[in-house]
C-alpha cells in the first residue's frame, strides 16, 4: 500500500536519481510485481517498495518505468492530498520538505462530504461547511442493510471476527479488503452518484472497520477528578506518581543489602542478611527470649523473606517444632504467613529461625501509632486514629482469627509490637506460631486461648482508640472512648474485652464476626474500590510494557552496523528494502522538528505511534528520507509487517565468528 515519490517537483525524479532505497533501479527496469495488495498496491519482489498498481493500470504505457515520472511524483492523482486552494483546485500541492510532520494522507474525493482536514485555512474553509455538504445517504445501503436484515442477525458481521489477535487483521480480511480494494472503492468517498461503489462498501463493512481500539489508552476508571483532555499530563498515561514512588521504594528496600556487616553469610539456604529491627536494645516480653529480625535472600528461589531468630533457644521436643507445620498450611490475607522453621547455629548459638513472608517497609502498628510515646524525642503529638480506621483494623484482626481458630489453632500473641502496617490501613498479624513452638501449651487450654485472642484484639484496639498503649480496660477507659467514638464502637470494645463463653457478643470469633457484620461488608467494600483503583492504574501500564517490547524490537533493527550481507546483496541490511521505512518510521516518532526547526519533544505522537504500530492500524503516514529527496506514504500495517519480517531475519541469522 505504501508509494513512493520524490519530492518537490510536480514533473518528479527517476529512481536512478535517488539515493534510496536500494533496489528502485531495478524495479525501474521493470521487474514484475507480485502479491497484489489491497487498495491496488503492489509490492515489488526485490526491494520490497509498494506501488500504486490501479495507478499504473490506467495508463497507457505498459512498464513502470516509463510510468514512473507521471506515477510517483507528488502530482499523482492517487496521492496528491485534496487540500483546495482558495480556487478549488489542488494542483499546485506539494508535500512539504517537513512532509514527515504533514497531516494525514486524504484522498481527493474527500472533498465531497467530510469534514475539512486540519491543514484547511480559514479562508478555503468555507468550501466545507456543512451548509454546502450535501447529508450522505449511500445508494445502495438501503438494499444491503434490508437484506442483511433480511437474512438474520447471523449474517450481520461480527465487528471482532476479523480481528487476529495480533493487532491486524488476519489473512481472510486481508482478502476481503483487497476483493473490496479491486472494486475501486474508497471508503471515505461519499460521492452518492457512484451507486456501484457505495453498494460495495456497504456490504463490505467488516473491509474497512478498524481493529477495536484497544491500543489506545482505555481511560478504564474510576476516575476522580474530571479532568479534560488539555488537563492531562504525562502522568496519566502511566501509574500514578505517588504509587510510583511508593513501590520504588518497596523494591529498592526489598533489594537493599548491606556489604560490610558482621552477620553471618549464610543462614541455610539464605544469604544477604540485613537487620530490620530499628533498635538494637532487645527485650524478652514477647517470646520470653530476644528475637531479631532480619531481610534474607533466599538462594533457592532468589525472593526476599523475612528471618526471625529466637536467640538461644533449644528445642527439647521434636513435636513442638513439627506444630509450625499447621501454621504453614494457614493462608490469610490478615496474617504474615509463615513459610519454615530450623534451627541454626550460624549465629554463634543454638537459634531458632522462623522464616515468613516479607512485607518492604512495613511497621509495626506501635511504630505507626505509638512512637511519641516510646520515643519522647518526638514531639509530635500522635493523632486520633478514625473510627473508620479502627472498624478497618478490627475487621481485619477477626478475620485473621477466624482463620486460626476454625484450623484448631490460637494466635496467643497479638500486641503493638506483633501486627505490622503494610500499607494504608493494612495490618497483618505478625509472629503467629512461635509461642507454639517456644512456650508450648496444653490442648485443653486452646478455647481459653482463643477466647484469650479476642480479649487480645480488644485490648489492642482500646490502646489505639485512646492513644495509649498502656491504656488499662475498665469503665473508665470505655466512657474515654464513648466520648471520643460511636457508641456502637464503644459498646464493641466492652463485648470484646469482656470476651467469655457466656456473653453473646463474644463468646467465640464466629458469633463476635456476625455481630459487625454491617462493619465487614462496609470494610469489604472499601476493599473492592481500592481492588478497582489499583485495576485502574494496572491498564496504564498495560500499554507500556507492549510498547517497550515494540521499541526493543526496533532497537534491534535499526542502524545495524554489522550484517550488512542480511538479505540483500549489497549495502546495509537495515537501510535496505522495508528496513529503510523502519529507519523513516524511527525518525517520524521520535526526531521530528517543528516548522522552525526545533526538536518536537512530544510523548502523546510518540505513544500514539508507537500504539498505532503496534496494532497494526490501516492508517496511512508519510514519511521523508532526511536528505528530503524521498517520500513514502505508508500504513502503520506495513510497517508493523516490516518490523516482524526485520526481526524474525534477525533472530534466525546463524550465529558468526
Ligand atoms: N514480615 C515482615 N516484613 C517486613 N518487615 C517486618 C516483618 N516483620 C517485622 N518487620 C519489621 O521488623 C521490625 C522489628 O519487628 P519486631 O516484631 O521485632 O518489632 P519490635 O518492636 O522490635 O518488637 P520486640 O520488642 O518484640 O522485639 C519492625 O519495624 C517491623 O515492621
Amino acid at each position: 500500500m505504501a508509494t513512493t515519490y520524490t519530492q518537490g517537483s510536480s514533473e518528479g525524479r527517476s529512481w536512478a536519481s535517488s539515493p534510496r532505497p536500494k533496489g528502485r533501479a531495478d524495479h525501474a527496469r521493470n521487474i514484475p510485481c507480485r502479491n497484489i495488495q489491497i487498495y491496488g498496491y503492489c509490492k515489488h519482489e526485490k526491494d520490497g517498495c509498494m506501488y500504486n498498481h490501479d495507478a499504473m493500470k490506467t495508463a497507457a504505457a505498459p512498464s513502470h518505468a516509463e510510468n514512473l515520472k507521471k506515477r510517483f511524483n507528488v502530482e499523482s492523482p492517487s496521492f496528491t492530498p485534496s487540500l483546495p486552494d482558495g480556487n478549488g483546485s489542488s494542483k499546485t500541492n506539494t508535500i512539504s520538505p517537513k512532509a514527515a510532520s504533514a497531516a494525514p494522507f486524504t484522498p481527493k474525493t474527500a472533498k465531497a462530504g467530510l469534514a475539512p482536514p486540519a491543514a484547511v485555512t480559514r479562508s478555503n474553509s468555507a468550501e466545507w461547511s456543512n451548509s454546502e455538504i450535501p447529508e450522505f445517504v449511500p445508494q445502495g445501503y438501503q438494499q444491503a442493510h434490508q437484506h442483511q436484515l433480511s437474512e438474520g442477525s447471523s449474517s450481520l458481521q461480527d465487528p471482532f471476527a476479523s480481528y487476529d489477535g495480533t493487532g491486524g487483521y488476519s489473512e481472510s480480511d486481508a482478502a476481503a479488503a483487497a476483493a473490496a480494494a479491486a472494486a475501486s472503492i474508497n471508503p471515505y468517498a461519499q460521492d452518492a452518484t457512484n451507486s456501484a461503489a457505495a453498494a460495495a462498501f456497504f456490504q463490505q463493512p467488516s473491509a474497512f472497520s478498524q481493529p477495536l481500539q484497544y491500543h489506545l489508552y482505555a481511560p478504564v476508571g474510576p476516575h476522580r477528578e474530571n479532568l479534560l483532555a488539555y488537563q492531562r499530563s504525562a502522568h496519566d498515561f502511566f501509574i500514578a506518581e505517588n504509587l510510583r514512588q511508593e513501590f520504588q521504594r518497596k523494591a529498592e528496600a526489598s533489594l537493599q543489602v548491606l556489604p560490610n556487616s558482621n552477620l553471618p553469610a549464610n543462614i541455610e539456604y539464605f544469604h544477604s542478611l540485613v537487620p530490620l529491627d530499628t533498635s538494637n536494645q532487645k527485650n524478652t516480653n514477647s517470646f520470653g527470649y530476644n528475637s531479631w529480625v532480619y531481610k534474607a535472600t533466599s538462594g533457592k528461589d532468589g525472593n526476599v523473606y523475612v528471618l526471625r531468630r529466637i536467640e538461644n533457644f533449644r528445642v527439647t521436643n521434636d513435636k513442638d517444632i513439627g506444630s509450625v507445620k499447621a501454621w504453614k498450611r494457614i493462608a490469610n490475607a490478615s496474617m504474615v504467613t509463615i513459610l519454615d522453621c530450623f534451627t541454626t547455629r550460624a549465629f554463634g548459638d543454638s537459634s531458632l529461625v522462623f522464616v515468613t513472608d516479607y512485607h518492604p517497609l512495613s511497621k509495626t502498628i506501635a511504630e505507626q501509632h505509638f512512637s511519641s510515646f516510646y520515643n519522647p524525642r518526638q514531639r509530635a503529638p500522635q493523632l486520633l486514629v478514625p473510627e473508620q480506621s479502627l472498624w478497618g483494623y478490627l475487621v481485619q484482626l477477626t478475620s485473621a482469627l477466624k482463620v486460626i481458630h476454625g484450623n484448631g489453632l490460637a494466635a496467643r500473641l497479638i500486641s503493638p509490637t506483633k501486627v505490622i502496617v503494610t500499607n494504608k490501613n493494612r495490618i497483618r498479624l505478625n509472629c503467629c506460631g512461635i509461642l507454639d513452638v517456644v512456650q508450648p501449651a496444653q490442648a485443653s487450654t486452646l478455647a481459653a486461648q482463643q477466647l484469650e485472642d479476642i480479649r487480645q484484639i480488644g485490648r489492642l484496639m482500646l490502646a489505639l482508640a485512646t492513644n495509649n498503649p498502656n491504656a488499662v480496660s475498665n469503665a473508665k477507659t470505655l466512657e474515654v472512648i464513648g466520648r471520643t467514638y460511636s457508641e456502637r464502637f464503644r459498646s464493641i470494645m466492652a463485648a470484646l474485652m469482656d470476651a467469655s463463653p457466656v456473653n453473646p457478643v463474644s463468646k467465640d470469633i464466629n458469633t463476635f464476626m456476625s455481630n459487625i457484620a454491617d462493619q465487614v461488608f462496609n470494610v469489604f467494600d472499601t476493599a473492592l474500590h481500592y481492588e478497582d483503583a489499583i485495576t485502574s492504574e494496572l491498564y496504564r501500564e498495560l500499554e507500556s510494557s507492549r510498547l517497550v517490547r515494540l521499541m526493543v524490537k526496533l532497537g534491534f533493527i535499526n542502524e545495524r552496523p554489522e550484517f550488512s550481507d542480511i538479505g540483500q546483496s549489497t549495502g546495509q541490511w537495515s537501510e535496505t528494502g522495508e528496513r529503510y521505512y523502519l529507519k523513516l518510521f524511527r525518525d517520524y516518532v521520535f526526531h521530528q522538528v517543528n516548522a522552525e526547526g526545533r526538536p518536537v519533544v512530544d510523548l502523546g505522537h510518540v505513544l500514539t505511534s508507537l500504539n498505532k504500530l503496534d496494532a497494526g492500524s490501516d492508517e496511512k503516514i508519510v514519511l521523508t528520507s532526511r536528505d528530503e529527496q524521498n517520500v513514502f506514504v505508508v500504513t502503520y500495517k506495513e510497517i508493523k509487517r516490516s518490523v516482524e519480517t526485520a526481526f524474525q531475519e534477525l533472530s534466525k541469522t546463524p550465529r558468526r565468528l
